[in-house]
């Protein structure tokens, strides 16, 4: 399969570099930047720390696009939303990881969606995806009188919170008690805020040093406390979940997918 990485010189499209080259049956066929990166021109297999593959990171997305099968995407949600134009154009298979989008992002994915296959998720890795199911499970048993706080901690280089993971995990604690998650949400606590509202999904973002992904649902009830937990110890099994999607994304018909249709694990 022909893959393009989008924000190739940045944390996650080096792994993805990597995890393609690494990966029997996929190719990178493009590797894109944006205009005015220090990366445009360099050879991405060596960008990536492998030796050089003969792909320079180029600008030019459309170009690249129409050239492959798929786009894996790990940048910023405008970047996000205009790579899904494109790739909806191209009839490509477009897998985005980026977090931090807002209701009008998702909204322009949705559109996009209706064109070419988008696998979407805060969490490309089988450990979340299935906490994400234990945290239904838990919440949908437990009455609202445990309260469910949600608290991650990453890297200090992070620009979003609370992480994609988080909201994910809590949708589906959310989806287990049948409320929109909108309504519950508390992500961030500063000075009298009061008592804990009744039925709240609390969200606290710890930022420091090279952590890679820890997130932790705690369900506290009175005199107890259950925690499920998940502790990412390096970010390639993100990249190897993006180029296992696309793999799965190939051949789809148009539509908006998470990571748990790929995985199998949608009944959990
Ligand atoms: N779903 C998952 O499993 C995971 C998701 N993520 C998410 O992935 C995203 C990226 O994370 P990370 O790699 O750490 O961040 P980085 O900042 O290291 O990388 C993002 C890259 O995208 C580039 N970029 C931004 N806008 C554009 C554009 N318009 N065109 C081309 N390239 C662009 C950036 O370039 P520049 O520096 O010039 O802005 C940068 O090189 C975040 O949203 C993060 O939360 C991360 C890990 C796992
Ligand atoms: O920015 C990161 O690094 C990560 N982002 C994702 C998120 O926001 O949850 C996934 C992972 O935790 C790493």
């Amino acid at each position: 399969m022909r893959l393009v990485v989008v924000g190739a010189a940045g944390r996650m499209g080096r792994m993805l570099i990597k995890a393609i080259a690494a990966t029997e049956g996929c190719t990178l066929s493009a590797a894109i930047e944006r205009p005015g990166s220090e990366a445009l021109g360099q050879d991405a297999g060596v960008l990536a720390g492998l030796p050089a593959n003969g792909v320079l990171v180029s600008d030019d997305a459309l170009a690249a696009f129409v050239e492959a099968e798929g786009v894996l995407d790990f940048t910023a949600p405008d970047a996000t939303v205009a790579f899904a134009g494109l790739a909806a154009q191209a009839r490509i298979v477009h897998v985005v990881g980026t977090t931090g989008m807002e209701p009008s992002h998702l909204a322009r994915l949705e559109a996009a969606s209706r064109h070419a296959a988008i696998i979407r998720s805060g969490n490309m890795s089988l450990g979340v995806n299935l906490l994400a199911g234990l945290v239904r499970k838990v919440a949908a048993t437990l009455g609202t009188d445990w309260d469910i706080e949600i608290v991650e901690m990453h890297h200090r280089m992070k620009v979003d919170a609370p992480s994609g993971t988080a909201v994910l995990l809590g949708e589906a604690a959310a989806e287990g008690r049948a409320v929109p998650l909108a309504e519950h949400r508390v992500a961030s606590r500063d000075g009298q805020v009061g008592a804990r509202p009744p039925g709240a999904i609390g969200f606290a973002a710890l930022r420091g040093g090279t952590v890679v992904g820890d997130h932790k649902v705690i369900f506290a009830g009175a005199g107890e406390r259950l925690e499920l937990s998940h502790v990412a110890e390096d970010r390639s099994l993100f990249a190897q979940g993006a180029v296992k999607a696309a793999l799965w994304g190939r051949g789809r018909k148009p539509g908006l997918y998470a990571m748990t249709d790929v995985l199998g694990l949608d009944n959990l």
